[in-house]
């Protein structure tokens, strides 16, 4: 029996949410739980949230009102996905996720995409080495300020404004934090993504702070990419990159595209992160509800538990976090897999592959 002294307890809050939100996290839960236990060195105290739109659907709200008292004392906040086919797209979103990302200044969301191996690239050029890349996304600006408006409503002329919002604050925070990311790597490299050609205000200031805030670290090496361009880059020079540094749209878009050409967005975690701590961090996949294969047990769990991974990181379990990224890359090297990435496994296959990995990894230790 693993001793259990110095044993840290950390306060989780659980929003599976819709579609394979459930399946994954389940997924993810049942191997915390073996971490938990072989290790002895830490305690996960879940408190699970039914936040989703199957209670909106009951209750007609994602968000009990003392939503941020639920969660400001939490550790961290692990989450499923939210958008389920029956409810507006922007409702789901604007009534559960982003106004946790908002309220709570997780201004960085911070998305790796690496070549796992056992893992191919739809990309015939793309070597496992050429692609480790840190997608580092704004959070909290951009177009999903939430600033815009109708008017002249059922109108022919009516008209629809979604404003982008660039402040000079949250540019440079996000910028310090992606040179942050990025000096903390090998290569020092940031790449920034922007479109200051054909927008001439917002992304102009982005720009100038960019290099204002990259005077601070004369020893990262940064360049500078419009988004259209930088999509042909990702695709056909994949080495070239390592830390990339874009707005909340872009790299909404980007890290899509990332998490494709690494393998499939299965496999693709997301951490919004408050890098002061004031207020809990959140974990999840990049990817959504896939309503089109939610229910089937198929969903790919790696994406959730890559990203429980990071939040060990995140709290502090090093060890945990290790153990489970290599058991992770040892089932898919293994081609224990689900069909997204051509394998034949479903979601409870690739779960149990995991736990065995850790299970026989700890009898091996201790005997
Ligand atoms: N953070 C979040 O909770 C996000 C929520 N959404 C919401 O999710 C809903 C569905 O959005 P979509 O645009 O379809 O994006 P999606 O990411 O849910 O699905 C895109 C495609 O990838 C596949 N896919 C996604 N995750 C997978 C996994 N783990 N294993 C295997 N295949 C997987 C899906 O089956 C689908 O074909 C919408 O309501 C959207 O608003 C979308 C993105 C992020
Ligand atoms: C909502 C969404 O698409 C994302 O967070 O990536
Ligand atoms: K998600
Ligand atoms: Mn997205």
């Amino acid at each position: 029996m693993p001793i259990a002294t110095g044993s840290k307890t950390y306060k989780i809050a659980v929003i599976p949410g819709d579609g394979i939100g459930p399946e994954t996290v389940g997924a993810a839960l049942e191997v915390l739980e073996v971490l938990q236990r072989i290790l002895g060195t830490f305690k996960l105290d879940y408190e699970h949230l039914d936040w989703s739109s199957d209670r909106y659907f009951a209750q007609g709200k994602y968000l009990p009102d003392d939503w941020m008292e639920v969660l400001k004392p939490k550790d961290a906040i692990f989450f499923g996905a939210v958008g389920h086919p029956k409810v507006p797209d922007h409702i789901s979103l604007w009534e559960l996720l982003l106004p946790i990302r908002q309220r709570f200044q997780q201004y960085a969301n911070v998305r790796p995409s690496r070549m796992i191996k056992g893992v191919k690239s739809p990309l015939a050029n793309c070597k496992p080495e050429d692609l480790d890349w840190v997608i580092v996304r704004e959070n909290t600006e951009g177009e999903y300020a939430g600033q815009g408006g109708r008017t002249h409503i059922s109108q022919d002329w009516e008209i629809g404004t979604e404003l982008a919002i660039f402040s000079r604050y949250a540019i440079r925070r996000i910028f310090h934090f992606a040179f942050q990311v990025a000096e903390k790597r090998p290569r020092k490299l940031l790449t920034f993504v922007t479109k200051s050609n054909a927008q001439r205000s917002g992304m102009v200031l982005w720009d100038e702070v960019a290099y204002e805030v990259a005077k601070e670290y004369p020893h990262v090496t940064m360049d500078k990419m419009l988004v259209d361009a930088m999509t042909t880059r990702m695709v056909f020079k994949p080495a070239s990159l390592d830390t990339i540094v874009a707005t909340n749209l872009h790299a909404d878009i980007l890290s899509d595209l990332a998490a494709s050409i690494a393998g499939s967005i299965g496999i693709a975690p997301a951490s919004s992160i408050d890098p002061t701590r004031k207020y809990p961090s959140t974990f999840e996949s990049v990817h959504g509800s896939a309503p089109d294969i939610a229910g089937q047990g198929i969903a790919n769990p790696i994406a959730t538990m890559w990203a429980a991974v990071e939040m060990l990181e995140w709290i502090g379990e090093h060890d945990a976090a290790r153990i489970w990224m290599e058991a992770i890359e040892e089932v898919c090297a293994a081609g224990t897999t689900t069909p997204d990435l051509g394998g034949t496994e479903n979601t409870a296959g690739v779960t149990e592959a995991v736990k065995q990995i850790i299970e026989k990894r700890a009898t091996a230790k201790s005997s």
